[in-house]
């Protein structure tokens, strides 16, 4: 059984505890019958995950890093995302375009005003609207607390290896975003054990209507 469409984004610095619980979510909603489609940006696509591949490894400079996050995107957009919303699935992205305003335009320091061009252009939707989340979770986290969960788990990649003070202007580009649109965030206190996380993302989505 398909309802209408429903998107969802996760967000937050790295490590603050997103990817622990997109399964689940993704399980909970297929146990109320719906069809869930997992993604992730940059990705999603195969040449989506070409272009994560570069903005993960590659040297580059901002406008270059921006442009392949939006490249990325519309091709994810294209091929998976406008698609699956409408067939009337659920579809839960671990990062959309509030990590762009965070990662390059907070922690970069790239000019927001081209973003939101960029932003505009790419998420035009067939009639007119930017296409945008029905629900972002924002995981929020101390960077030191993110960088402590994180040590030793794997080799950091070109964003993970960055100094405190990016991820402490990354946390700032989301609270700007959040606070622009409260009706879309739900701001999660990602200091809590992984249960009451859990519990806040739940409680948040049914505060949505979507189950
Ligand atoms: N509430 C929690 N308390 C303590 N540790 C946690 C909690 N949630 C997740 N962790 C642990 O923190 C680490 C990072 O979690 P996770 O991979 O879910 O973060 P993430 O936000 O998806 O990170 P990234 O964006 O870098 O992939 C993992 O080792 C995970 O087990
Ligand atoms: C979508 C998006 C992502 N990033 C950064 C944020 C992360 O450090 C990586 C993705 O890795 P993840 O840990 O698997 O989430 O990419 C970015 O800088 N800009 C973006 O738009």
């Amino acid at each position: 059984m398909n309802g209408r469409g429903i998107f969802i984004s996760f967000e937050g610095i790295d490590g603050a505890g997103k990817s622990t619980h997109i399964e689940a979510l993704a399980q909970a909603f297929r146990d109320r019958g719906r069809i869930v489609t997992c993604t992730r940006e940059p990705g999603g696509t195969p040449l989506a995950e070409a272009l994560r591949t570069l903005a993960l490894e590659q040297a580059m400079d901002p406008l270059t890093e921006a442009l392949l996050m939006f490249a990325a995107r519309r091709d994810h957009l294209a091929q998976v995302i406008e698609p699956a919303l409408a067939r009337g699935e659920v579809l839960v992205c671990d990062r959309f375009t509030d990590a762009t305003f965070a990662y390059q335009g907070g922690g970069r320091g790239f000019d927001v005003q081209v973003l939101e061009q960029l932003e505009r252009w790419v998420q035009a939707r067939a009639d007119g609207a930017v296409r945008q989340p029905d629900l972002t979770l924002l995981f929020e986290l101390a960077p030191e607390v993110a960088a402590e969960r994180l040590a030793g788990a794997r080799v950091p990649d070109r964003f993970e290896s960055q100094p405190l003070d990016f991820f402490q202007r990354v946390a700032r580009g989301y609270a700007r975003r959040a606070e622009a649109d409260p009706a879309r965030f739900a701001r999660i206190d990602a200091s809590q054990p992984r249960e009451a996380v859990w519990a806040a993302v739940r409680a948040a989505v049914a505060a949505k209507g979507f189950w």
